[in-house]
């Protein structure tokens, strides 16, 4: 099995990650044990969290477009130094539930700061770790908005409440990404069935780490 790898998840809203994950988590723990450490971001540790936790009110709290940006980046950090990097230098696989390309989208594109920029105040943040392999769940931004309606109305945060026209332009800010840097990012059609979408991560993740099929 190869290994250590750093995986990560991205997606618009509703893409499904959480529930990709969820079951992925399943079937790889019996195999991995403690080798599988999996986070999220912004989030990970309590310093992240906490900023989660300014950056994701239910409502608009007047937060600049740049603030959110360093707010986004600095969890970033945090997370990188505390979790990410221990577990990569001990050999573990981890899988993180977002990270630098959500900022290069959402903030990049759907805020209208400039991927380049976002990119910019990154490289200070991650110092070059990129991940070995990101799945990009692919949804358009009307059936991913209408799945978190219909099931998650008690968790609608600030962002999710942005314009349609602000979730398209993260869409299509992660469809840039994936073209650009498509040795890395691979795309799964997020609008099949979800067991197809776990069938398509299921068969990408272990053909990553090298799993062979039963
Ligand atoms: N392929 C799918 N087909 C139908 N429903 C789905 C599919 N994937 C996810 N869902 C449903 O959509 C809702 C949102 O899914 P989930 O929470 O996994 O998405 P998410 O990408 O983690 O969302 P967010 O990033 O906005 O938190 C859940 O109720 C889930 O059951
Ligand atoms: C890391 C990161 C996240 N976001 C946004 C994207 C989502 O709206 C939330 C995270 O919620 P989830 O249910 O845990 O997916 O935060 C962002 O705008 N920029 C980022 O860098």
């Amino acid at each position: 099995m190869k290994k250590p790898l750093f995986i990560t998840f991205e997606g618009p809203e509703g893409a499904g990650k959480t529930s990709v994950l969820q079951a992925l988590i399943e079937e790889l723990k019996p195999i991995l044990g403690d080798d599988l450490v999996t986070t999220r971001e912004p989030g990970g540790n309590p310093i992240s969290e906490a900023i989660r936790d300014i950056l994701q009110p239910t409502e608009d709290n007047g937060m600049d477009g740049r603030t959110e940006a360093l707010l986004y980046t600095a969890a970033r950090r945090q997370h990188l130094v505390e979790v990410i990097l221990p577990a990569l230098e001990k050999n573990k696989v981890v899988i993180s539930d977002r990270y630098v390309d959500s900022s290069l989208a959402y903030q990049g594109g759907g805020r209208g700061l400039g991927v380049e920029n976002i990119w910019q105040i990154n490289q200070f943040a991650i110092d070059g770790l990129l991940p070995d392999l990101t799945i990009y769940l692919d949804v358009p931004s009307e059936l991913g908005l209408a799945r978190v309606k219909a099931n998650r109305q008690s968790k609608i945060d600030r962002l999710d409440k942005e314009a349609l026209s602000f979730h398209q332009t993260v869409r299509q800010t992660y469809l840039k990404l994936q073209r650009e840097f498509s040795d890395r990012i691979k795309i799964i059609d997020a609008t099949q069935s979800l067991e197809k979408v776990i069938d398509d991560t299921h068969a990408l993740i272990f053909n990553a780490l090298d799993i062979p099929k039963e």
